[in-house]
């Protein structure tokens, strides 16, 4: 394993430290400009971090969260991202962040991207912190492999949101529409952390380490990275 590979004996641990870093990284980001970027993935192992951070002191009022992606769904339906993220992570002191969805009008992701590209281009980048997370399957972000769309994720000098169609899978689920943040929208971030539990995870995090497509596994995106430096947080 990498020396940026962290275990920890259990998830609460691997929480506890994770939202302890990202408040250092949002306070120091807040030090020093008017406003900070915080990315965040959806899923079930990032909902206690979320649920540490959202009773954190910090001026959340000058915090810019944003989905790092999204299935093609309205808020309220199921599978919505920006619901989990409402639900866990804007609530008590965190109520104050401003939120920035990824989903728009239209009937197809790729119809909603200059919306979402202009929303974007309204937050500070580089971001300062990423919550990502990592499917059995290889995939982050909605980076699926062999997607639709998936050059243009991985693309480090493209836009910093495309539209993903994943190829249907037990991680996928029936969403298989996506709008995601590319790699050049991680490009710069301080701290980007990639949370995982569990065995299966860690031994598709060892098999995305070992040479091999980027296509098989786009995780592998982030971790050969020149510079993004992932920092892996890893419970059983
Ligand atoms: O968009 C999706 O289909 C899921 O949100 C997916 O990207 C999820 O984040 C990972 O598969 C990790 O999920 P868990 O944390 O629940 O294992």
């Amino acid at each position: 394993m990498p020396e940026t590979f962290s275990p920890f004996e259990n998830s609460d641990a691997a929480s506890a430290a994770l939202a302890d870093a990202l408040a250092h990284t949002l306070q120091d980001a807040l030090a020093a400009r008017a406003r900070a970027t915080l990315i965040v993935s959806g899923g079930s192992t990032p909902e206690p971090v979320y649920r540490r951070l959202s009773v954190t002191d910090l001026d959340w009022a000058r915090i810019d969260v944003v989905l790092a992606d999204e299935r093609w769904v309205e808020p309220g339906e199921e599978g919505s991202n920006a619901d989990f993220i409402r639900r866990t992570l804007l609530t008590g002191k965190a109520a104050q962040a401003r939120f920035t969805e990824l989903k728009s009008a239209g009937a197809r992701p790729s119809d909603g991207l200059q919306t979402t590209g202009a929303r974007l281009a309204a937050l500070n980048w580089p971001a300062d912190c990423a919550v990502l997370g990592m499917g059995d399957d290889g995939h982050t972000l909605s980076w699926f492999p062999h997607a639709d769309g998936l050059d243009g994720a991985l693309s480090a000098d493209g836009a910093r949101v495309t539209a993903i169609t994943a190829r249907p899978s037990a991680v996928t689920g029936p969403w298989t529409g996506r709008i995601t943040l590319t790699l050049r929208a991680l490009e710069g971030v301080k701290l980007c952390a990639l949370l995982i539990r569990g065995d299966a995870k860690r031994a598709a995090l060892e098999e995305a380490l070992l040479p091999g497509p980027v296509e098989d596994m786009p995780v592998r995106a982030l971790l050969n990275h020149a510079s993004l430096d992932p920092k892996i947080f890893w419970s059983p």
